[in-house]
């Protein structure tokens, strides 16, 4: 048996799809690139290496997690543009074309692509309980993490800091714990985020949507007829 929701409970659900539009995106766009930025800017922690530890990643992760893929990896492209045109926003402070062609570059590639694949596994998760989400996050982080950054990331070194596999293998490895710490504080911001907004992420405002839809209250049926075949 299936029942229409009242207007109001359409209008409702609908709302969520009329609040997304291009000039918010664009917004959300914006501020995580900068938080992208500002997370590349904290001191950078040399550990010997041509590489520095760094809080890029949790931004990067963290745009996917929140804004989903699309919009993450755009976020990130943004950040990773607007340090190419000159703005000192990568690690270090460096900017230009120069990183592209360092020991870096495999990471900074890596970004957008770990971005969405965060993202794209995020969306896709079920989320009802909120604190059952946390896990999951960081899985989703770890997993674009090992998909895209470490393996880009060894490439890059191996290519640009002439080095085997193997010995950028080992120069990537002492990121991993701090990687992993990373993912976790990532998981615990998005998921306080989308407590705060249930509907940022797409698939949750689907979600939304769809539940208003199920949930509306059922008013009471002007005519008997009805009203008896709803009890049936
Ligand atoms: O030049 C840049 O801005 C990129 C720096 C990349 C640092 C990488 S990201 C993954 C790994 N984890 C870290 O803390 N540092 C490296």
């Amino acid at each position: 048996m299936t029942t229409t929701p009242p207007e109001s409970s359409r209008a409702a659900a609908n709302a969520g799809a009329r609040r997304r539009n291009p000039a918010t995106d664009l917004a959300l766009i914006a501020t995580f690139a900068a938080l992208i930025a500002a997370c590349a800017l904290l001191p950078a922690i040399n550990i010997g290496g041509a590489v520095p530890i760094t809080l890029q990643t949790f931004g990067v992760m963290l745009s996917g997690a929140v804004l989903g893929a699309r919009r993450g990896f755009l976020a990130t492209l943004l950040y990773l543009a607007v340090g190419a045109i000159g703005l000192p926003v990568y690690a270090g402070g460096s900017a230009g074309l120069a990183p592209f062609a360092g020991p870096t570059v495999g990471y900074l590639v890596a970004f957008p692509f770990a971005a969405f694949a965060t993202g794209f596994f995020v969306e896709r998760l079920p989320r009802r309980r909120i604190a059952a989400s946390i896990p999951l996050i960081v899985l989703s982080g770890l997993a674009a993490s090992f998909i895209f950054i470490h393996p880009l990331g060894i490439l890059g070194m191996a290519w640009r800091a002439d080095l085997t596999l193997g010995q950028a293998f080992l120069a990537d490895l002492p990121f991993w714990p701090g990687d992993l710490v990373k993912n976790i504080l990532m998981g615990i911001v998005a998921t306080a985020v989308h407590r705060a907004f249930p509907t940022l992420l797409p698939q949750r405002a689907r979600r939304a949507r769809s539940t208003a839809v199920t949930a509306a209250p059922i008013e009471p049926a002007a005519d008997p007829a009805t009203a008896a075949e709803r009890s049936a």
